[in-house]
């Protein structure tokens, strides 16, 4: 039967732009536009020893060398026949010497070619897999990779050219995705997602399956012939922080709508407060396209140079960079401190707001205090805004801070004294629940946002049930 993913998209070619998806046809928000499995899964080039059938981190007791190989295992016979281990331990077994591994818990150097080997090892085992990897777009490969012809002579690789080992490293760099399932998490390569181009506010959803494979989902109306893009960096940086990574990672300069609008689609995320009193303007240059010379306020004439902008922005950063995230007393202090610099939505504000509304919300809401609810309830809300104004795509992001603000709303009007203010927040609440457990609905059960997804509609049953009870 044909997939019915398969007529959701459709691969085009530009100058500009190289290959990229189209949707060749209307689709809603939630709907999933393409599952497939990877072409290639294995270890991170740079990781500390774990485990090459479940991935899990090794330490001296857990670790057992595979009887072939001698790549470390945790498991018994079954982790050392286990298929995804195969591919390593055929390429180690065939150079004739074992590998040693001794040392754990420290980054190890011989990892960098399990996910390679697992790739090369496709075109003896899977030809048609290795095809589909070989036209995928790829870089001159990084140089923190050993160089092809170190791994052809390590490993006695007859059967591939340097120029073969080459691509697959290049191909590795462009394409790779993160796989969160695992901690460590893995590096994967799949076909068809990895024509997606990059835009910093994008209109699909990527998530996994608790097996691996990749979901596209809309995440708002697209119409058909409309581009289908992912977000290649942290959408919650600011501009010039995104297209530097972008550059350094993916050598190209984003011209996104998003990089475009200097106000970031008016979230005001690169911000910062005018210095002149009484005016309460934001300051922004009028493009981050071009060389940035001054930053004009947004209310009075107020001209202000860039270099004393990057300065200050540049301490800032430092100081956020130094700070221990994990103590709300200091995320607190940092708002505090910068409130009169930094718009509320800066980037930097941001970061802060999203670790605390993170501790906040790690706590049980009934011992919070009453100013730590307010503040709750506060930064749920503004993160919000700016996730559905600049990144809608992040709907693991936004399903938990919904979860959160619907939490933080029903135990504020559980402590008011107004019982029909209360029974009006629990189904509001509701209403926003079940949107959070609409955004989480495609999480697999091995993430965090999946386990929530289940949780979600356990509470929803409960609201429910109270909401009966006072008809
Ligand atoms: C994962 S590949 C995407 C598919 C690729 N275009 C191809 O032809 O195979 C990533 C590369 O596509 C190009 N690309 C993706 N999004 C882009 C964008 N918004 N602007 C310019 N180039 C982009 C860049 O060359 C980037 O390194």
């Amino acid at each position: 039967m044909e997939s019915p993913f398969k007529v959701a998209l459709q691969l085009c070619n530009d100058a500009s732009l190289g290959r990229y998806l189209v949707a060749t046809r209307p689709l809603s928000p939630g709907e999933i536009i393409l599952k497939e499995p990877p072409l290639v899964r294995g270890p991170f080039l740079h990781t500390v020893p774990v485990c090459l059938h479940c991935g899990k981190i090794l330490d001296n007791t857990s670790s057992r060398p595979c009887s072939k190989c001698g790549w470390p295992l945790c498991g018994g016979e079954a982790c050392e026949n286990s298929p995804t281990h195969q591919p390593e331990c055929v390429l180690t077994t065939a150079k004739g010497s074992q590998i040693n591994i001794k040392n754990f818990g420290i980054p190890h150097p011989n990892y960098q070619f399990v996910t390679i080997l697992r790739a090369l090892h496709l075109k003896q085992t899977s030809p048609e897999t290795w095809r589909k990897l070989m036209q995928l777009q790829a870089y001159p490969i990084s140089m923190n990779i050993a160089p092809p012809n170190f791994i052809c002579n390590f490993f006695k690789l007859k059967d591939w050219s340097e120029g073969e080992v080459m691509k697959i490293c290049g191909i590795l760099t462009v394409n790779g995705h993160e796989l969160p399932l695992t901690h460590p998490p893995q590096l994967v390569v799949y076909d068809r997602a990895s024509y997606l181009e990059h835009n910093c506010r994008a209109n699909c959803t990527k998530t996994f399956t608790d097996e691996g494979e990749i979901l596209l989902i809309a995440s708002e109306e697209i119409q058909e012939g409309d581009h289908l893009s992912i977000c290649y960096t942290d959408p919650f940086w600011g501009v010039e922080n995104r297209r530097q990574h972008l550059f350094q990672t993916k050598e190209f300069w984003c011209i996104c709508d998003r990089c475009d609008d200097p106000s970031e689609f008016g979230t005001h995320l690169n911000s910062i407060k005018c210095p002149n009193r009484p005016c309460d303007g934001l300051l922004l240059p009028k493009s981050f396209l071009q060389e940035v010379s001054a930053w004009n306020c947004d209310k009075c004439d107020g001209i202000f140079s860039n270099n004393n902008i990057s300065l200050l922005l540049g301490k800032i950063g430092q100081e956020l960079a130094k700070m221990p995230k994990e103590d709300p007393k200091v995320c607190k202090q940092f708002l505090k401190k910068h409130e009169k610099v930094l718009g509320p939505h800066h980037f930097y504000m941001v970061d802060v707001k999203m670790a605390l509304s993170h501790m906040l919300a790690s706590q049980n809401f009934e011992d919070l205090s009453e100013g730590d609810l307010k503040l709750l309830l506060q930064i749920t809300g503004e993160l919000r805004m700016v996730a559905e104004k600049i990144a809608p795509a992040e709907r693991r992001f936004l399903g938990l801070i919904l979860y959160r603000f619907a939490k933080a709303s029903i135990e504020m009007a559980r402590r008011g004294e107004n019982l029909e203010e209360f029974y009006s927040t629990l189904t509001k609440s509701k209403e926003t629940l079940m949107e959070a457990r609409d955004l989480l609905k495609n999480e697999p059960s091995l993430l965090q946002e999946g386990r929530m997804h289940l949780q979600i509609g356990l509470e929803m049953k409960l609201i429910d049930d109270l909401l009966t009870k006072n008809k």
